[in-house]
């Protein structure tokens, strides 16, 4: 899906183009003078700019020059009056990728729209770093999951140290060993350390082995963590969990990538490439004196932070297909067919034990369900349904902090019971005349409109009008959050805050 911006002073002329837009599968957004044009259009995102050159604030070529001039900027399509033919050559000295005369035609849009939108996907597909990657079993295709496979296969192509970080469940170790297996070091090993469970008096001992004899029950020498990761992947699990001692210890190696096992008077060698992880704020260690300063720094030459499951609730479909196969798989039975509400169960869900959490939800209800062709929210463990009956009767609203734990974080997947239309209302008549009813389309539509609106004054204020954060949280994309404020008259500088 592309995003396409149309500037043009006639209204009319902004909503026919859009709809043509949305027809085609694409998101639109437009603005009604320069100004806003251009304004949107520096916010980035948009791949094809659709400008008039006649309008109320200046003429539409003078503003080419700054848009052409943002990273990978969009295509702009110009266009003019008939018979204009001096601007149409400006047009193209000035850097278009098309002009097209007025009165238009959907085929006068749809043409240079699907040849300027193929151009720009070769653009991509020839430039995207994760077009050979090998995926190692991570599952989603939602945009944040995109953004993380390319640090992936840009971090596999260099020995930098990474370091991943997200909550619990999010797949850490998954992206880790992803790394490791698109990189030169893949025939060698993949050695995890988990800091939080290295035995106290043993570490130094599993780290860097030990000579015979070094210690009572040293009966042979062990090579060690460090010394098995030779020309492979070191994972460095739970960070943030190595007490200060450790952490010494660890910088040295790191920055020599030689030590010296227990007992043993030389110091060897050990070529591994290292990537640790946390779901600690290690910056914030950092300041309280529990992390030391210069390893984070070493630690964190790539950074690869992978987003919650309930910011991406697009993936769990795909989710629910992969990771249900494996359990179908391990239990030896025949797939099942997933129900409409067991995936809005789901999606109304707040995962605090993300991926982690959905594959054990998966499998306690594929057991429950085990001699049923289908599963249905019945099947979801009590406490998801619970949640789930909670937030049919709650409104839906988030803190300001947009701090998920509580029932009324659930994602909306449905148009919650304090949205619905109030008694009262003209579309809603008193219930007793069947003339008073308006149609279903004109209900839906009303009902629809106001939840809409709610949901983004509520996404606005929660997230102070960082754009970002809102696309993040409500997932949709930038043009269509846009075209939504908009259309809702909804401010997002009403909050005050610029992204
Ligand atoms: N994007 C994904 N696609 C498929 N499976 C995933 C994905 N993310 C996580 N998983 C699965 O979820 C489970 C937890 O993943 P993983 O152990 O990598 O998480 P983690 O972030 O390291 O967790 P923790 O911080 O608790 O150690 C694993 O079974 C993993 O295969």
């Amino acid at each position: 899906m592309s995003n396409v911006l149309i500037i043009d002073d006639d209204l009319q002329m902004c909503t026919m183009l859009c709809d043509l837009v949305h027809h085609v599968d694409h998101e639109a957004a437009y603005a009604q003078t320069l100004a806003e044009g251009l304004r949107l259009a520096l916010t980035g995102g948009f791949d094809v700019i659709f400008l008039d050159v006649r309008m109320p604030d200046g003429n539409g070529l003078e503003v080419m020059k700054d848009i052409l001039e943002i990273d990978f900027p969009p295509e702009i399509i110009v266009m003019t009056g008939m018979g204009d033919s001096d601007g149409a050559e400006r047009a193209i000295r000035n850097g278009a990728w098309d002009y097209i005369q007025k009165p238009l035609s959907p085929k006068k849009i749809i043409q240079p729209l699907n040849r300027v939108l193929q151009y720009r996907d070769n653009i991509r597909s020839a430039n995207r770093p994760t077009r050979n990657l090998k995926r190692a079993g991570i599952v989603g295709g939602s945009y944040q999951i995109q953004e993380c496979l390319d640090t992936v296969a840009k971090a596999s192509q260099s020995l930098s140290n990474v370091l991943i970080t997200g909550e619990t469940g999010t797949g850490k170790e998954l992206f880790a060993r992803a790394i490791h297996a698109n990189s030169s070091r893949s025939r060698h090993r993949f050695v995890v350390v988990d800091c939080a469970a290295l035995p106290e008096t043993l570490v130094e001992s599993a780290l860097f082995g030990h000579e015979k004899g070094s210690f009572t029950g040293a009966d042979k020498a062990t090579e060690g963590l460090v010394g098995l990761a030779n020309g492979g992947t070191l994972f460095l699990d739970e960070v943030g969990e190595m007490n200060l001692n450790l952490q010494k210890a660890f910088l040295r190696v790191l920055q020599e990538r030689r030590y010296r096992p227990v007992g043993s008077k030389k110091e060897v060698e050990s070529d591994f490439r290292l990537v640790a992880a946390t779901n600690r704020n290690l910056s914030e260690m950092v300041d309280k004196g529990g992390f030391r300063e210069d390893l984070l720094y070493r630690l964190n030459a790539v950074s690869l932070t992978l987003p919650p499951l309930r910011e991406r609730l697009q993936d769990l479909p795909g989710l629910v297909k992969q990771l249900s196969a494996k359990v179908y798989a391990t239990l030896g039975i025949k797939p099942k067919l997933v129900s409409q509400d067991f995936i809005a169960t789901l999606g109304s869900y707040h995962w605090p034990g993300n991926v982690r959490e959905l594959v054990n939800i998966l499998e306690s209800s594929i057991s429950d369900a085990y001699y049923e062709p289908e599963l249905f929210s019945k099947h979801l463990p009590e406490r998801i349904r619970i949640t789930m009956a909670r937030s049919a009767v709650a409104p839906v609203v988030r803190d300001t902090a947009g701090v998920p734990g509580s029932v009324s974080d659930a994602p909306v997947f449905e148009i919650p019971a304090g949205l619905a239309p109030v008694p009262g209302d003209a579309i809603e008549g008193d219930g007793t005349s069947a003339s008073s009813l308006a149609t279903f389309k004109v209900y839906r539509e009303a009902v629809l409109n106001r939840a809409e609106k709610k949901y983004l004054q509520e996404l606005m204020k929660a997230t102070r009008g960082a754009i970002k954060e809102a696309c993040a949280i409500s997932g949709l994309g930038r043009t269509r959050l846009y075209t939504l404020l908009k259309k809702h008259s909804v401010d997002r500088m009403g909050w005050g805050v610029k992204e």
